[in-house]
């Protein structure tokens, strides 16, 4: 989990029923560029030449083959912008993926990805990781293309998600949850508590 007093503040905000759309939006960006910092903390590097105005140095780049970032539509997708400028040279794949509100089950729309990812490090962005059904169908995807390395980035957590991810992902791949914060469950109709509503709805508006 995320401590900072900057994460914690952007949350707040982020929770409050009042605030509209386009603040959102720009929070959503804002938090994901901080939780981005440390879930790129292990992003692989090699080491490079380069030449300053001065003189010869080593300096470091981001190794080949380039990072994978997945974000989860929709909610996912105003995650990436913020991502996107911290890692700009990655890869981008796309899941569109859907909580059947009546059985909490993930429904997967739309599915872009490389046909082979071995030996690439993923990054998947949703900002909700409630009972874990989307996270873990997103991160089986992953792990049938060759993924080992998989960090989920997430803004809200309830622990019963998180327990359902570690359980289903097992020893079969390296799977990092890097999250503001985790909340204190889940209601009967699956939402976090206190959480902050239904982030794709905050986002882009409702949809029927
Ligand atoms: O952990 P789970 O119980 O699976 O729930 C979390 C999922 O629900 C939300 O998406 P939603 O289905 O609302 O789609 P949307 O992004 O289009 O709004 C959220 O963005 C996650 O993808
Ligand atoms: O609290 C929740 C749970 C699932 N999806 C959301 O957007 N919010
Ligand atoms: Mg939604």
């Amino acid at each position: 989990m995320a401590d900072h007093p900057l994460i914690a503040h952007k949350l707040t905000v982020l929770r409050d029923v009042n605030t509209d759309s386009p603040t959102f939006r720009r929070l959503v960006e804002e938090l994901v560029a901080l939780l981005a910092y440390e879930a790129t903390r292990e992003v692989r590097v090699e080491t490079v030449e380069v030449t300053t105005p001065v003189a010869t140095t080593t300096g470091t780049h981001i190794s080949t083959p380039r990072p994978l970032v997945v974000p989860i539509l929709r909610a996912g997708l105003g995650m990436l912008e913020g991502m996107s400028k911290l890692l700009p040279t990655a890869e981008v794949g796309f899941l569109g993926m859907l909580r059947d509100e009546t059985t909490l089950e993930a429904v997967t729309y739309a599915n872009r990805l490389p046909q082979d990812i071995t030996g690439r490090q993923t990054f998947l962005l949703d900002p909700m990781l409630a009972t874990g059904g989307t996270l873990i169908m997103a991160i089986d995807y992953l792990l049938e293309l060759g993924a080992k390395d998989v960090t989920a980035i997430c803004l809200l957590a309830a622990p019963e998600g998180i327990d359902a991810v570690r359980q289903s992902v097992g020893d079969r791949a390296e799977v990092k949850i890097v999250v503001a914060a985790v909340d204190e469950r889940l209601n009967a109709k699956g939402y976090i508590v206190p959480g902050l509503g239904d982030a794709g709805d905050r986002l882009y508006g409702v949809v029927d």
